[in-house]
């Protein structure tokens, strides 16, 4: 097992956010978390990566509490994409990308530029190394940080471990090609081996491209699937309140979603403006 969530619960200003939950994460493997504003999925990630520490239980990577590896053995086996990222300092994206790699003493100049660069062709950034982080626009930033993490895990596998992505909400600003182009970077990174788990919001996306769902409810998991049959257990309408018609236009494994609208009058097919209806 790469990753174990023991029973862990996260305690924030008195409160219980998150917990008790417990999951496992193996090789080569696309996890989805999913879930509405509040539920948890940041705080999940983020107890995951080892950035907030549990009041109560563990999390063992590649069998060794999370707690008790120094960041540069961190480092060498997860890499983590926040949800928001700020650089206050006017740096390249290249020295963006490169802060990935800040630990790597072993790594020369040219090694280091190589990684850089293929991490950036990987986001289809390829020519923006010299231009200036804070000048780029809202998605292509969000695609720099895709590259530092990228960077910063190098091969799925390495030494026969496999190595752990943890993004949070990685296509939140980004069209939809680029959408698909960082879920289609997952999907090889696992097929070679490694571990993405992946907060989303757009239920398709999740849908089409994990293995297995989580969806997670008041701090607490609500269903653990799948694609396929989760969808099909009806938990998401559940858990968003709001009716869903899940289409199966590839069969189980790449279903579609659409909010259904039907009981709330006016719906996007019966829109006045519709020539047909005009
Ligand atoms: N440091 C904190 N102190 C108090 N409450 C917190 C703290 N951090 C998070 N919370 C609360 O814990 C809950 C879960 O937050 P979290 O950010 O994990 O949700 P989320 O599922 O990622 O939401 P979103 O979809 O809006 O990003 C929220 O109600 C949030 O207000």
């Amino acid at each position: 097992m790469v990753l174990a969530v023991e029973e862990i619960e996260i305690v924030a200003a008195g409160r219980r956010i998150l917990g008790p939950v417990s999951l496992e994460l193996g090789a080569g493997s696309l996890t989805t978390i999913v879930g509405p504003n509040g539920a948890g999925k940041s705080t999940l990630v983020r107890a995951m990566s080892g950035e907030l520490r549990p009041a109560r239980g563990r999390v063992r990577l590649h069998g060794r509490d999370i707690a008790g590896l120094a960041p540069a053995q961190l480092a060498t086996r997860r890499a983590v994409l926040p949800q928001a990222s700020t650089i206050a300092f006017p740096f390249t994206v290249n020295e963006v990308v490169a802060l990935a790699l800040g630990q790597r003493f072993d790594l020369d100049a040219a090694v280091r530029q190589r990684r850089v660069g293929k991490a950036l062709a990987a986001v289809d950034l390829s020519g923006f190394g010299d231009r200036l982080y804070q000048r780029l626009s809202g998605g292509e930033q969000q695609r720099v940080q895709l590259a530092r993490v990228l960077c910063q895990s190098g091969e799925p596998v390495e030494d026969a471990e496999a190595k752990l992505l943890i993004l949070d909400e990685p296509t939140s600003s980004l069209d939809i090609r680029h959408q698909v182009g960082v879920l289609t970077i997952a999907r090889r990174f696992v097929e070679a081996g490694g571990v993405v788990v992946a907060v989303l919001h757009d239920l398709n996306l999740a849908a089409a491209f994990s293995d297995r769902m989580i969806v997670l409810e008041a701090g607490t998991i609500a269903a653990d699937d799948a694609p396929g049959p989760l969808l099909a257990s009806g938990v998401l309408s559940k858990v968003f309140g709001i009716d869903m018609t899940i289409l199966h236009p590839g069969g189980w494994s790449r279903p579609a979603i659409l909010p259904d609208f039907s009981d709330h009058g006016d719906t996007p097919r019966k829109s006045r403006h519709l020539p047909s209806e005009a």
